[in-house]
């Protein structure tokens, strides 16, 4: 009897650990770990997905105290061959330590949507003896209708080649196809006679005998050749079968793209790349200024890495927001390339990581879960903006894919490169400390380009009675430049900001229902929405509280300032890049490289414009409004907007031409703003440093937040403070804990929110502590009380 050790998918205390399962008899040679398993669970035996995690032996079932007799009996084999590998599985199990999420969502995040969602698997056969002894001639049959021994039976055949399997993602409409034929049945080809004057007839017969069973060609392609009619007479006689396939969307990624050649490296990024490529006991930070040629660096030592026989994985912020970097790697790399491409359908994502887990793709390119890819022999890990916030998750598992690359570098002995223009400070102060090398690149890479000027605009000086949004120092600049045919980079900074509307006699603010947020106003949809919890209503046109009809728009969005600045100048070409207008698949892409035809002035946007931009005809950025993040109730408000200021003016004169930056703020004193006015992340390092230390935050603490939520605000309060003297019971002294106190959102989705915040430095038994937490919540009175638990937040809101 072969038993097997299987996680199910039933997040809780309880089933944390593997439960045993016996292999029915006619799958004991097919199962492996790492394959999904439905098996039945709980007291109703209801169906849940599990993964296979170990086998064990029956006296070890014995030992434990359970009756061989007692084990139920896995129902269905998901997999045909393991979906996570040994690496992956270790992988989860340090994760553990350290991510206080359920080892079942952990292994989940690892895997494509598609396995983790419904689907069927669709059966093809591909020899003509197995078409009728098992398919009574049907095209396809689905898997989940076979019992036991025939999904064995197929298992085996599909080893042995001769029945291919696809997954079949149950929503249709997001999957591209395309109609294909293939040549099925040889022997029914030369059996077929064809009357001498039909030509055509004949010359297909002539050209198909030439070819081998099993080839596939786009049905167009036939139809071309030969014509439509004679295609149809070798399906309709079962030579050729039709049928629908796939067509993977990525691969728009690879058209009309140059092939492109390695640049001399200078003085600066050889050092980098050499120290890279030579040792690779420790991480490295590239810290490089804005244009210094990072990618560049990037792409040398993964070519290094290829040359070596080794993959690679480069990870950057968001991947549809940065066109430019894929494009990069497509023309230096060509097919070796995959993409984890937030845009791709479930169906397309689980394409690229197949072709990943069969050994085809040598480098990944990715955003944050692209870090589970299962690739083999890595030798080069690679974070792009390892500052950026979108490498940790924020919901289950919250993870930092930075934790996950230091943990998979060490297993393949991979070199690991953390680059930035403003490295976070966690990682600038691992540096410090020789946890990790410091690279330096000082200098633009290309010789004729500057760091650009930047100049900031007081607004409480500048107040302009022409436009609201603009000081006249940046509109007669826009306008300068429109004239030199140069083009200009705007961005309006949308974090902590929004568009919402206000009664002007009683001052009255639509809030959501549900969460304690006022409603942003979306023109688009000409709705008002809740960012939280998706409550949408329409507009009002009287106060629902004064009756008066004095209801107004305020802040303004990317559309308002577009249309104030049409206004203004009539004669700009702009190009607005926004979430409404980047909705659409691709949209990134063609506005960006309409923007590089020159086609537009003004390219409008939000953060989104701030990152990886290298067009060199763009001469001014302008920044809308510095400060709106200034003051959010977030220990790193500082740093993210010395982050993004300093990203957007790296946008300028990134060629011959030289770029100037303007930034419109009403703290033009504050740190952040002055010292991303002199591109000096040095010295903003060793002042923001200086207020960690003092308050006592990251990086000179560890922390870990606490969120308590139920749906009673007395209970949430009560509660947490409950959890607060669990806590209490496992730290020393030396920890601290701040709170209980409301979140800054109180209220959302109709729950009230606590946080707590653990800050500490050495405390051996936290993880005790966090452990008591979750189990308190699997108390049956805990029912409704929701805990997370975030080890280095990220989010304060
Ligand atoms: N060694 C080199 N010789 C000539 N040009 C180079 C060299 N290295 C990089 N460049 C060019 O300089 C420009 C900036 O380089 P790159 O985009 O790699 O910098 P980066 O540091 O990644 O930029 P950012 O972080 O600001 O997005 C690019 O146009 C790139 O092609
Ligand atoms: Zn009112
Ligand atoms: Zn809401």
């Amino acid at each position: 009897m072969k038993i097997a050790k299987i996680i199910v998918d039933v997040p809780s205390m309880q089933t944390d650990k593997p439960f045993s399962y016996v292999v029915p008899e006619a799958l004991e040679t097919l199962v492996a770990i790492g394959m999904r398993v439905h098996v039945p669970f709980g007291r109703g035996n209801r169906l849940m997905q599990g993964f296979i995690v170990g086998f064990e032996s029956q006296e070890l079932v014995e030992n434990q105290g359970n009756r061989l007799q007692d084990l139920k009996v896995i129902a269905e084999v998901l997999d045909f061959e393991p979906v996570l590998n040994a690496e992956q599985l270790a992988l989860a199990d340090k994760m553990r330590e350290t991510v206080f999420a359920y080892k079942i969502s952990i292994l989940k995040a690892m895997l494509p949507n598609l396995l983790n969602s419904s689907y069927d698997k669709v059966l093809t056969a591909l020899d003509p003896q197995v078409a009728s002894d098992y398919f009574e001639n049907a095209d396809e049959i689905h898997f989940s209708s076979l019992d036991e021994v025939m999904q064995a039976t197929m298992m085996k055949l599909q080893r042995e080649g001769k029945v291919s399997v696809r997954y079949v993602a149950q929503s249709k409409e997001t999957i591209k196809t395309k109609k294909v034929v293939s040549l099925t049945n040889h022997a029914q080809l030369l059996a077929l006679t064809i009357s001498a004057r039909a030509k055509k007839k004949l010359a297909m017969q002539t050209f198909l005998q030439h070819e081998p069973e099993g080839k596939v060609w786009d049905n167009t392609e036939l139809v071309a050749l030969f014509s439509r009619d004679v295609v149809k007479f070798f399906i309709g006689n079962g030579v050729l079968t039709l049928s629908d396939v796939e067509v993977s969307r990525s691969q728009d990624y690879f058209e009309n793209i140059e092939t492109d050649t390695q640049k001399t490296l200078n003085a600066e990024q050889k050092a980098a790349y050499e120290a890279i490529i030579t040792s690779q006991d420790k991480p490295f930070l590239l810290e490089g200024v804005t244009g210094s040629g990072k990618t560049e660096v990037y792409l040398q030592v993964i070519a290094h890495v290829i040359d070596a026989g080794k993959t690679a994985i480069m990870l950057v912020p968001e991947i549809s927001l940065t066109p430019m970097m894929t494009s990069r790697f497509i023309a230096r790399f060509g097919e070796n390339v995959a993409i984890m491409h937030s845009g791709l359908s479930d169906g397309e994502k689980y394409d690229e990581w197949r072709k990943i887990a069969a050994g085809k793709a040598k480098v990944v390119v990715g955003a944050r879960s692209a870090i589970f890819v299962p690739l083999a022999n890595i030798g080069a890990i690679i974070i792009d903006e390892e500052h950026e916030t979108s490498y940790k998750q924020d919901s289950n598992p919250r993870y930092h894919a930075r934790d996950i690359a230091l943990l998979r570098a060490q297993y393949h002995g991979a070199a690991l490169v953390l680059g930035s223009a403003t490295p976070s400070l966690e990682t600038r102060a691992r540096a410090q400390q020789g946890v990790y090398q410091l690279l330096r690149l000082t200098q633009r890479a290309n010789q004729a380009a500057q760091i650009p000027e930047v100049r900031l605009l007081d607004m409480r000086k500048h107040l302009n009675d022409k436009s609201a949004s603009f000081s006249q120092v940046m509109l007669d600049k826009i306008a300068e430049k429109v004239s030199k045919k140069e083009q200009v980079v705007l961005m309006l900074n949308r974090r902590g900001y929004s568009s919402f509307i206000m009664c002007r006699d009683c001052g009255f603010v639509p809030e959501c229902p549900n969460c304690d947020i006022s409603l942003t106003l979306h023109m688009d949809t000409k709705t008002l929405n809740c960012h939280y919890c998706g409550h949408t209503q329409g507009i009002p046109y009287t106060c629902p509280n004064c009756q008066s009809n004095k209801i107004r728009y305020y802040g303004s969005g990317t559309q308002k300032v577009e249309e104030e600045l049409q206004e203004l100048m009539p004669e700009a070409r702009i190009l607005r890049m926004d979430v409404d207008t980047t909705k659409k698949k691709g949209a990134h892409e063609r506005i960006l490289s309409s923007f590089g035809a020159g086609q537009a002035d003004i390219l409008l946007g939000t953060q989104m414009i701030a990152k990886g931009l290298d067009f060199p005809n763009v001469t001014l950025v302008g920044v809308i409004n510095a400060d709106t993040a200034l003051n959010l109730p977030d220990f790193r408000a500082s740093e993210r907007t010395f982050q993004l200021l300093t990203q957007v003016a790296g946008r300028a004169g990134r060629a011959e031409k030289s770029g100037e930056v303007l930034i419109q703020t009403f703290n033009p004193d504050h740190y952040a703003i002055k010292l991303a006015q002199t591109h000096d992340y040095e010295q903003f390092y060793q002042t923001e440093m200086a207020f960690r230390r003092k308050l006592a935050y990251p990086p000179y603490y560890f922390t870990v937040q606490l969120v308590i939520s139920h749906k009673n605000e007395e209970i949430t309060v009560k509660k947490s403070y409950e959890i607060l003297s669990l806590l209490q019971a496992h730290l020393t002294d030396k920890a601290r804990v701040l709170g209980p106190i409301a979140k800054p959102i109180a209220r959302t989705h109709n729950l009230y929110h606590y946080q707590l915040l653990i800050k500490y430095r050495f405390e051996d038994h936290l993880a005790d502590a966090l452990n008591d937490v979750l189990d308190l919540t699997q108390l049956r009175e805990n029912k409704e009380l929701r805990v997370m638990i975030d080890s280095e937040p990220q989010n304060f809101m």
